[in-house]
């Protein structure tokens, strides 16, 4: 198992000292090269959720194993290790670096990690058809080539997990498709982990299950 969340709790404190318990007693398991989709209302605690999974934010009580690590055994160095060496993240908003041109926001974190392969690279930038535009900075692409930017740096070190929020929720529906069409091709090329974040039930289809998140409890849809 890559993945597996136990008896997660969470709750978040509020501004008014009041603690909203977002997530209850929440278990789920993802295998390599499985995809699975995120479901839920706004609020319902999706991104509490990525958070809790990417190590950036602590569970109140359960555990987090990820390549049967529990999290809770780890210091923050060997929690950020395995972030840039195993888990990829996708945003709806991009965060592509303004000051870098689109060959070097892809190498980024492959960079980061020592996981620079040439052949990888021309094979990703050519089927994300990036390869006419590797000189030019973000500001210059659509949102559709950003985001397929973001999607070949998240794959270039060959991940175990990719954990995205919101993948296409900047896109209309027919760049959404071709985003997803060939993202889905990339990650079945490399047996990579999916858990995404969506409010399309179009996009949760491309995903092997489906959750809803509600009330704190995450139930199969
Ligand atoms: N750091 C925080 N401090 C206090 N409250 C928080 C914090 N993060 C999230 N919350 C609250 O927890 C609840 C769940 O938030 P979360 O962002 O996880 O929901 P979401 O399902 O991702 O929502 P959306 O679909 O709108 O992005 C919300 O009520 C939010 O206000």
């Amino acid at each position: 198992m890559l993945l597996q969340l136990e008896d997660i709790v969470k709750s978040h404190r509020q501004p008014n000292g009041e603690t909203l318990r977002v997530l209850s007693n929440v278990n789920m398991s993802l295998e390599r090269g499985e995809s699975q989709a995120l479901l839920g209302e706004s609020g319902s605690g999706k991104s509490t959720l990525l958070h809790l999974i990417a190590g950036l934010d602590h569970a109140d009580t359960g555990h987090i194993f990820f390549n049967q690590k529990r999290y809770s055994d780890l210091s923050d160095q060997q929690k950020n290790l395995i972030r840039r060496q195993e888990l990829s993240l996708i945003f709806q908003q991009y965060h592509l670096i303004a000051s870098l041109d689109v060959a070097d926001n892809i190498r980024i974190q492959a960079n980061l990690c020592n996981k620079i392969d040439e052949d990888y690279f021309t094979h990703l930038t050519k089927r994300l058809n990036l390869t006419k535009h590797l000189n030019h900075y973000p500001h210059q692409l659509s949102g559709g080539q950003q985001q397929r930017v973001a999607i070949a740096r998240a794959l270039l070190h060959r991940p175990k997990l990719i954990l995205a929020d919101e993948p296409t929720g900047n896109l209309d529906e027919t760049t959404s498709k071709l985003v997803m069409d060939t993202f889905f091709e990339l990650i079945q090329e490399n047996n990579t982990a999916l858990l995404m974040v969506t409010h399309s039930p179009a996009m949760a289809g491309y995903c092997d299950t489906q959750w809803q998140l509600h009330n704190g409890h995450l139930v199969r849809s």
